[in-house]
């Protein structure tokens, strides 16, 4: 039987990637080096015979354009791309716009790599007047304002994302459509931390490059638990 591939991926370097700053669900855009990515994971795909039956991605534009190239460079601009706020970046709370740096100097450099990397530590909540604005985009009109995250641990989440996998990618993958998914460092990690079965320390040290392609294996109506990245010889 064949083997039906998932690949996922993480977008190219955003401006605020840049500039070391949090991110989140703050929609900023790639930098020049992420437009490069992204045009670099299209070749790649392409060079090694990648086609795909139907993408899916966030609703902030640093996946959705990372997707669009990819998209141009394997000539597959016309095929279905379903967004979803599910597989947004992990919401960052309070920490989003603040450089990296000076959040170290305030709260120390454990406290910060516990809230990047560990699986349970929720950030700083968002202050409500600075979350009214996403509250209010119309993007987010089908999640009440009650569901609105204001941080997310990445157990968090992956609580969030896993009703949509549930839902629509893993059955598209069971019917055999060759998936491609462009996310985030962290709703990746989330992603890859259940479809490998890690345990806590595991997705702790667990780092997603962007623009860098994940290939998952899927035989037997079961993923192996073991991914790769695709890289250039
Ligand atoms: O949202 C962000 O700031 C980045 O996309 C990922 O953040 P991290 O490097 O702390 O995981």
């Amino acid at each position: 039987m064949k083997t039906n591939k998932l690949v996922l991926i993480r977008h190219g370097e955003s401006k605020w990637n840049k500039l070391n700053q949090f991110t989140g669900w703050t929609d900023v855009n790639l930098s020049n080096q992420g437009i490069k990515e992204a045009k670099l994971a299209g070749k790649l795909l392409k060079k090694n015979n990648f086609l795909f039956d139907v993408c899916y991605t966030s609703v902030l534009k640093r996946a959705i354009y990372t997707l669009w190239s990819i998209l141009t460079e394997l000539e597959q601009c016309w095929l279905p791309i379903k967004k979803t706020w599910r597989l947004n970046e992990r919401h960052y709370g309070d920490l989003q716009g603040l450089n990296k740096e000076s959040i170290i100097s305030k709260y120390g450099a454990d406290q910060v790599t516990q809230w990047r990397r560990s699986f349970t530590a929720i950030p700083p909540k968002i202050q409500k007047d600075k979350n009214y604005s996403i509250c209010h985009d119309q993007r987010y009109h089908n999640l009440y304002k009650d569901n609105m995250p204001t941080a997310e641990s990445l157990e968090l989440t992956l609580k969030r994302l896993l009703p949509y996998w549930e839902d629509h990618i893993f059955p598209d993958i069971k019917k055999k459509k060759r998936v491609l998914v462009v996310a985030h460092g962290n709703s990746l990690r989330a992603l890859v931390k259940y479809l490998s079965n890690l345990n806590n320390q595991e997705v702790f040290n667990l780092h997603i490059p962007t623009g860098v392609p994940i290939i998952y294996n899927f035989n037997n109506n079961k993923f192996s638990i073991k991914y790769s990245f695709l890289k250039n010889e």
